[in-house]
């Protein structure tokens, strides 16, 4: 197995740019899901890395050797596509012989790799049949072993599990995973699918409009999100990007939601200001620069938890300002010392509820503005009650709302 790099990689199809100066390096063993909405350049960019396509300019290394201006067969690059491409005519067994007697290899060595492959990949008792007589799932092992057979330096998977019901896509992810462990090999694979993305990869690389917006682990393009497009894109329900300012107060940096009345939910903007303290933890010099200014707080629905679905029978607000106004927030830690001092209470009405079986997911009006929450399956909630929320600020994320990167 081998590192990869990619250094200022462009494109042009005629006078379109569809991929501007990516630059990506991977380690040995790695495993690198490319990610971003249909359009944005993932295919054309792995096309790239199997030499089916040249880049207009910028340099593809393999290792350490320049395989920019190499021929796909000389690459040492496995490629898995979403359509399977097997060969109808062949068996399963000449199917995944086939990179093999294309770099003839002799026979008995021929055999002995396609059943170990076939071994690992469980389709033993399949090596006899013709690609129509096998389910989708089968199919895609049998493409997945003629990538194995070959023991290339790089994998390439272009949404391998596309075609596949949902079940199956689980079992086969999991197999993906799997293999990868136990062959510690190098793989970039493109995938529609968050779960896929978050599971799968080492580090996730995401693009839009042919432009890298960010590279890093699943932790960090989910957690501290470079742009409000990567908090947007990676997640379901997208992160929550609530209009606020900065405001500064007892020597403490807080974030004030900005009120947003429209005709459905000019009823829900608190009469008060709704005001959180920023912990420590999240606050950057940068931020300090903001106060006064409008920033978008980006907040994770799992970072909103119901506290009391009884809302209307618990005070909304406490606390004052310098200029009398009140805060609607409670540190829930005055009341509970087991909770962190990031954690607030406030009362929003729920607006939406959605239940997926593992979760029930709402929308919640604060200030007048939505919010996802996630919630229990069986929540005792009500569209249109009031009810008491507690939010965990310990993973606020805030962005410039013209730049919309984050601060
Ligand atoms: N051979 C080509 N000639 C001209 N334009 C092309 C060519 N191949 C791709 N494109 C364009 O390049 C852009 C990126 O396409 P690409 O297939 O790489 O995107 P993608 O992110 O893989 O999309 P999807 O997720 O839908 O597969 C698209 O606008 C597409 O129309």
């Amino acid at each position: 197995m081998s590192s990869l790099t990619l250094s200022h990689i462009e494109k042009q199809f005629g006078q379109t740019h569809i991929l501007h100066d990516i630059s990506i390096s991977i380690e040995k063993g790695e495993f690198l899901v490319l990610v971003g909405p249909s359009g944005c350049g993932k295919s054309t960019l792995m096309n790239i890395i199997a030499g089916l396509e040249p880049p207009t300019s910028g340099q593809v290394k393999l290792g350490n050797r320049d395989i920019t201006e190499v021929q796909p067969a000389e690459r040492n690059v496995s490629m898995v596509f979403q359509s399977y491409a097997l060969y109808p005519n062949m068996t399963v067994r000449d199917n995944i012989a086939f990179p093999l007697e294309m770099r003839k290899i002799p026979k008995l060595e021929r055999i002995a790799k396609v059943n170990e492959v076939a071994k690992l990949l469980q389709i033993e008792h399949l090596l006899d049949r013709k690609p129509k007589q096998l389910s989708g799932g089968q199919r895609q092992r049998v493409a997945i072993g003629r990538a194995l057979v070959r023991e290339p330096e790089l994998y390439l998977f272009d949404e391998p599990l596309s075609n596949l019901d949902a079940q199956l896509r689980v079992d086969m992810r999991i197999e993906i995973k799997k293999l990868h462990q136990r062959l510690n090999a190098s793989i970039v694979y493109v995938t529609h699918d968050q779960i896929e993305a978050m599971t799968l990869a080492t580090r996730i690389a995401v693009m839009k409009g042919g432009v890298l917006q960010q590279l890093g682990t699943p932790y960090e393009v989910y957690n501290e999100p470079a742009n409000t497009f990567v908090a947007s894109f990676m997640g379901s329900p997208r992160m929550n990007l609530i209009e606020s300012t900065i405001i500064e107060m007892n020597q403490a940096l807080h974030i004030s939601v900005t009120p947003l009345a429209s005709a459905e939910s000019s009823a829900m903007v608190h009469p008060e200001a709704v005001v959180f303290k920023i912990p420590e933890n999240r606050i950057s010099p940068v931020l300090k620069s903001y106060i006064g200014k409008p920033i978008l707080a980006g907040i994770r629905a799992e970072a909103i938890i119901l506290a009391d679905s009884n809302g209307a029978n618990r005070p909304t607000s406490e606390g004052s300002l310098s200029n009398d106004n009140l805060i609607n927030q409670t540190t829930v830690h005055e009341n509970n010392p087991k909770a962190k001092d990031s954690m607030f209470e406030f009362t929003g009405r729920v607006e939406m509820l959605e239940t997926t079986g593992a979760d029930t997911f709402g929308i919640v009006l604060i200030n007048g503005q939505p919010l996802s929450v996630r919630l229990e399956p069986n929540v005792d909630l009500k569209i249109g009650q009031t009810a008491r929320f507690t939010l965990d600020l310990s993973n606020l994320v805030c962005f410039d709302p013209q730049s919309t990167s984050k601060i």
